[in-house]
C-alpha cells in the first residue's frame, strides 16, 4: 500500500479567435515546466499615469491590483500537443494500472477551457486525445506481455447529464439513452448495475466503442463554446490479468482505469443559457461544486482523529469519484485553462481547485483476487489453450516445410566466387581454349541465380575467410567479381583469372561504375589475348592431327600420380563457395555438380599450366 498525492497537470490552451478579437491581456505566465504565475505584475510601463502596460505583448491598465500568483503543480504545459500532455498524465498511469492499482484520469476546467479537446482529440482533424492514446499504449503493453499473460480488457463508456447515469454503448430506446443506478458494493467499490460491457480485442474496437459512445453524448452550442458538453463522461477500462499458466484457482489483478472528461463549469452571463440549457448548467454546476467541497475535505487534516465529513452523496459524479478522490486509486487531473483575460475569474477558479486537489492523498492497493474457475469456465481455458496448441503447431509445421524449402532450394545467389576444380578430376590430354572454359563458367552462372556449391581441392591450404561473400581484400562496395580458380595435376599451378561481374548485374553508375569500366576494358584486353593465343593452341593441334607434333606449349601437362581414372562421359567437379566461408571460418557445404564430358574437357584444356591472371580487385563496385 503507497500514498501519494493526487498529480496535477495544468494546461494552458492557445487563445481562441474571440478571445484574441476582444483584446485582453494574457494572464498566466509559464514560468517554468511546474510552475505559472496567474495575473502576473506588467513586465513594462509605458508613461507614468499612462492607464497601459505590456504583458506579454498585449496592453492591460496599471491602475488596477494585480494578482500576481503563484501556483506550483506537477506539470504546466503550454503550447503542448496532447501526445505531450498524455505522456505528463495518463501514461504515469498505466504502471500502477498494470501493477494492479485503479487509477484516475479527470480534466477540470470552464466551459471552453479544452478538457474535451485534451481527452477525445479532435477526430476531425486526425487528434488524438489522451483516451485514444491510452488505449494504444494499454493494447502494446497486453501484446508486450502475451507470451506470459492472459490480459483482458473491459470497457464501458457513461455519462451523468441532469445528474443521470446514461449508458452511452446501449442503444438509445425510443430516443432515449438507459438510465442506470449506482450501487456500492463492499467488494467491488462503487458500480453501475446493468451497465454495458464491451471486450475490445484491438484498437480499432475501441475507436468504434468510443466513437459510438461520444455520438450519443448530450453536447450543445452555447455562447461560450460551439460545441459544449452538457454532461460528465466517463469511460471506463477494466483490466483482468493471470498467468498463461491456468490452474483451477489463480490469482487475478484486476484494476480499473477511469477516464474522464467533466463537463464545464459555466456562468449563465457567459453561456447566456436559457431553459433547458440553464437547467443543465445549473447541474453541472452542482455537482463541481460537490466535487469541490470533497476536495476540500479531504484536504482538511483529522480533527480530535476524526476525519473530515466528505461529502460523496450531494452528487452522482462525486459518488462515482469516490475510489478516485479518497480510496485506494492512482489520480490525475488536467486542469484545463485559458490563457486570456476573458475568462479572468473561471481561471482563478480552476487553479484554486487543483491548487487544492494536489494536497488529497490517495491509498493505491493492488487488487488482487483469486479466481476460482467454474467448470464452464475451465472447458474454456481449456479450449483456449487447446486452440492456442493448435495455432503453434500449425507454425511449427510451416517452418518446418520452410527450411525443408530452403534446404532444397539452390543456395542464395552469390556475388563473388570462387570456382576450384579438384585437379584429380580433370582429364589431362583435353585441348579447349582458356577463352572459352572462362566464357563457358561465366554464361552458366547466373546473375542472381543458384550457385554451385564448392570445396577446397584436396591438399590445398584453407584460405582466409570472406566476409559477405567478398575477397578478404575486396572492401564491402566492391562489385562482385567473379574469380575463377584452377589447378590441374601437380604439375600446374593455380590460375586465377578475374572475370566480369554476373550476367545480368545492374551496371554502376557512379565513379566506381567508371573505374570498373576501365576494368572492364582491361579484362577484354586480357580475353582477346587469350583468344589469340588459344587460337595459336588450336592450330598447333591441327597441325598435330595432321601429323606434325603440336608445339609443347600447346600439349597439356601429364596428370598427377595420383588422379583418378576419368569415367565414360561424366565427371564430378567440385566447387568451393567463398560465400560460405564467412568470417566464421565454417566449412562451407559441399555439392556435386555433373558435367558432361565434353564441358569438363573444355574446362580442363582451357587451363594453362603457368599463366597466372591476377584479378584487379578495386575496379568493380556497386553503384
Ligand atoms: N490545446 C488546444 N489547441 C487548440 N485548440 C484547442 C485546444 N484546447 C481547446 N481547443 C479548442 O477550443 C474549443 C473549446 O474546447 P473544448 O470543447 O475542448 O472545451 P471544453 O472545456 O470541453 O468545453 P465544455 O466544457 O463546454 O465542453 C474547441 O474549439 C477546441 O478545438
Amino acid at each position: 500500500m503507497s500514498a501519494s498525492n493526487v498529480a496535477i497537470a495544468v494546461r494552458i490552451r492557445p487563445e481562441s479567435k474571440i478571445e484574441r478579437e476582444k483584446k485582453h491581456p494574457i494572464i498566466i505566465s509559464r514560468v517554468s515546466e511546474d510552475m505559472l504565475f496567474f495575473d502576473p505584475e506588467p513586465s513594462s510601463y509605458h508613461g507614468a499615469n499612462n492607464v497601459v502596460a505590456m504583458v506579454h505583448g498585449k496592453q492591460c491598465p496599471v491602475n488596477r491590483r494585480y494578482k500576481n500568483l503563484s501556483f506550483q503543480f506537477d506539470s504546466v504545459l503550454e503550447n503542448a500537443t496532447n501526445k505531450q500532455v498524455y505522456q505528463a498524465t495518463a501514461q504515469k498511469m498505466l504502471g500502477p494500472v498494470f501493477d494492479g492499482i485503479n487509477a484516475t484520469v479527470f480534466a477540470y476546467g470552464a466551459t471552453g477551457a479544452g478538457k474535451t479537446f485534451t481527452m477525445m482529440g479532435e477526430p476531425s482533424q486526425n487528434i488524438e486525445g489522451v483516451m485514444m492514446l491510452t488505449m494504444e499504449e494499454v493494447f502494446a503493453r497486453i501484446a508486450a506481455s502475451a507470451d506470459t499473460k492472459r490480459i483482458k480488457v473491459v470497457v464501458s463508456y457513461i455519462e451523468i447529464y441532469n445528474e443521470q447515469i446514461h449508458d452511452l454503448l446501449a442503444p438509445p430506446v425510443k430516443g432515449k439513452a438507459r438510465v442506470l443506478d449506482l450501487r456500492e458494493d463492499p467488494a467491488k467499490g462503487m458500480t453501475i448495475a446493468g451497465l454495458s460491457e464491451e471486450t475490445p480485442e484491438k484498437l480499432a474496437d475501441v475507436i468504434s466503442i468510443i466513437a459510438r459512445g461520444t455520438a450519443n453524448r448530450t453536447q450543445f452550442s452555447t455562447a461560450a463554446n460551439q460545441q459544449s458538453s452538457r454532461s460528465h463522461a466517463v469511460f471506463q477500462v477494466r483490466i483482468e490479468q493471470c498467468d498463461r499458466t491456468a490452474a483451477i484457482t489463480e490469482p487475478m489483478l484486476v484494476s480499473k482505469l477511469s477516464l474522464i472528461d467533466l463537463a464545464g463549469s459555466e456562468r449563465a452571463c457567459r453561456t447566456q443559457n436559457k431553459g433547458i440549457r440553464l437547467i443543465e448548467g445549473a447541474n453541472i454546476n452542482r455537482s463541481l461544486l460537490t466535487l469541490g467541497s470533497c476536495i476540500n475535505a479531504l484536504c482538511k487534516p483529522p480533527t480530535n482523529g476524526r476525519r473530515q465529513y466528505v461529502p460523496y452523496r450531494n452528487s452522482k459524479l462525486t459518488r462515482l469519484l469516490k475510489d478516485s478522490l479518497g480510496g485506494s486509486c492512482r489520480t490525475c487531473m488536467i486542469a484545463n485553462i485559458s490563457p486570456s483575460g476573458y475568462n479572468y475569474q473561471d481561471t482563478l477558479n480552476t487553479l484554486n481547485y487543483a491548487n487544492r486537489a494536489k494536497e488529497i492523498k490517495t491509498t493505491a492497493t493492488r487488487n488482487v483476487v483469486t479466481v476460482k474457475h467454474s467448470a464452464v469456465e475451465h472447458q474454456r481455458i481449456i479450449k483456449d489453450l487447446q486452440l492456442e496448441n493448435m495455432q503453434l503447431k500449425n507454425t511449427i509445421a510451416e517452418l518446418k516445410a520452410e527450411v525443408e524449402r530452403l534446404r532444397a532450394a539452390p543456395p542464395v545467389p552469390l556475388e563473388t566466387k570462387r570456382v576450384c576444380m579438384d585437379e584429380t578430376e580433370v582429364e589431362e590430354d583435353a585441348d579447349v581454349s582458356m577463352f572459352s572454359h572462362t566464357s563457358e563458367l561465366k554464361e552458366d552462372t547466373p546473375a542472381r541465380g543458384p550457385m554451385p556449391a564448392m570445396r577446397r581441392p584436396a591438399g590445398e591450404q584453407a584460405r582466409p575467410a570472406t566476409v559477405g561473400g567478398m575477397m578478404p581484400s575486396m572492401s564491402r562496395n566492391e562489385t562482385p567479381a567473379m574469380v575463377v580458380r584452377a589447378s590441374v595435376g601437380s604439375v600446374r599451378p593455380s590460375t586465377s583469372v578475374a572475370m566480369a561481374p554476373p550476367t545480368g548485374s545492374v551496371a554502376p553508375k557512379s565513379a566506381a561504375g567508371r573505374g570498373m569500366r576501365g576494368d572492364q576494358e582491361k579484362l577484354d584486353a586480357r580475353k582477346r589475348k587469350l583468344a589469340e593465343y588459344l587460337d595459336r593452341k588450336k592450330q598447333a593441334k591441327k597441325q598435330a592431327q595432321n601429323g606434325g607434333q603440336p608445339p609443347r606449349s600447346a600439349r597439356a601437362a601429364p596428370m598427377g600420380e595420383n588422379a583418378r581414372p576419368m569415367s565414360a562421359r561424366t565427371k564430378n567437379v567440385r566447387f568451393t563457395d567463398n560465400v560460405k566461408e564467412n568470417a566464421t571460418n565454417r566449412p562451407a557445404p559441399v555439392v556435386s555438380l555433373n558435367l558432361k564430358f565434353d564441358e569438363l574437357t573444355k574446362i580442363h584444356s582451357g587451363l594453362k599450366p603457368t599463366r597466372r591472371v591476377v584479378p584487379r580487385r578495386s575496379g568493380f563496385q556497386n553503384a
